[in-house]
């Protein structure tokens, strides 16, 4: 009976966690007439803990957008890799000849390999890559494996005890190595145009998301459709929603965690760290940030 397929639906719906009409109907299983799965035109490359999540979720209110359900890990973990172009694509939604598809991996950008890989695979992508104040970065990256560990019944560290050993930074930590942008850039750089490679300012998406979209459809040539309607700042979470497809919804519970009151001597050595770093990477890109 439909009253009974409807309810069904709705059970399906909900243990897929799918979001918005757009998403159930191109991550069905069954194709949609005049659909195809696409390698994608345009990929996240990172970095972690930047507001990928974010990013992906809001460019998805684009009709003209399609995006990857999960992180592929394609190019950055060999295993994958050598699964092939085939079982890549066929990760990717349906879409239609007029939408682009994109996907999100933070991984990527911290990733030896991927550069080259994907550089392999189209040589005239356009990426995008989010950033934010690398110590702020640090901190969630922190916060992240923090609460990963609690969760598995793992001891947890002061950031303050990992950051700090023998009474210098520790710079061989692996958060710490993450927010050296320019390190990575280069390698980025040696396979990539900047013109290809669009950064998108991580702390300014938190704060007011739409003009950071609307560069990014002007930087893929798509029409302008993401709206200031498109949000609302909900309170209790502290961050913007969505509202799209006549639904309104947060990102998960995990994204935009309270981050630990840091000593600001700790704090004061990471800005004077990253502070080098931060500026050959402004040179790189012939634009600044205004991280600490
Ligand atoms: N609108 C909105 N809602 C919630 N969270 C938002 C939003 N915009 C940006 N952010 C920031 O995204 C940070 C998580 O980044 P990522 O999605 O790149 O993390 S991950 O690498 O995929 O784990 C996450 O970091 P934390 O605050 O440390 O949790 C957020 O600050």
């Amino acid at each position: 009976a439909p009253v009974e397929n409807g309810a069904l639906l709705e059970t399906l719906k909900s243990q897929v966690g799918l979001f918005s009409n757009k998403s159930e109907h191109y991550s069905a299983q069954v194709r949609p007439p005049g659909t195809s799965r696409q390698i994608p035109q345009t990929i996240i490359i990172g970095v972690r803990k930047g507001g990928t999540r974010a990013l992906l979720e809001m460019l998805d209110i684009h009709p003209n957008i399609v995006v990857a359900a999960t992180e592929v890990h394609f190019f950055d973990w060999d295993e994958n890799y050598v699964k092939g172009i085939d079982w890549y694509r066929n990760l990717m939604p349906f879409s239609y000849g007029n939408q682009i598809t994109i996907e999100k991996t933070p991984g990527y950008f911290t990733s030896p390999q991927a550069p080259g890989r994907i550089h392999d695979m189209n040589s005239s992508i356009k990426l995008l890559l989010i950033l934010r104040d690398p110590t702020e970065r640090v901190i969630s990256d922190y916060t992240q494996v923090y609460y990963n560990r609690v969760e598995s019944h793992k001891p947890v560290q002061l950031f303050e005890d990992i950051v700090i050993k023998n009474g210098v930074l520790n710079t061989k930590y692996k958060a710490i190595q993450r927010s050296l942008y320019d390190v990575h850039m280069e390698k980025w750089l040696k396979h990539f145009s900047l013109d290809q490679i669009h950064i998108v300012d991580g702390n300014t998406l938190i704060k007011d998301p739409l003009p950071e979209l609307q560069k990014v459809e002007r930087f893929l040539n798509l029409p302008s459709r993401i709206m200031s309607s498109n949000f609302y700042f909900n309170q209790t979470k502290g961050f913007y929603c969505i509202r799209s497809d006549g639904r309104e919804r947060c990102l998960h519970e995990s994204k935009g965690r309270p981050h630990p009151l840091v000593n600001t001597t700790v704090l004061e050595q990471l800005y004077s760290y990253f502070r080098e770093h931060n500026a050959k990477f402004y040179r790189m890109v012939n634009h600044s940030f205004d991280w600490h």
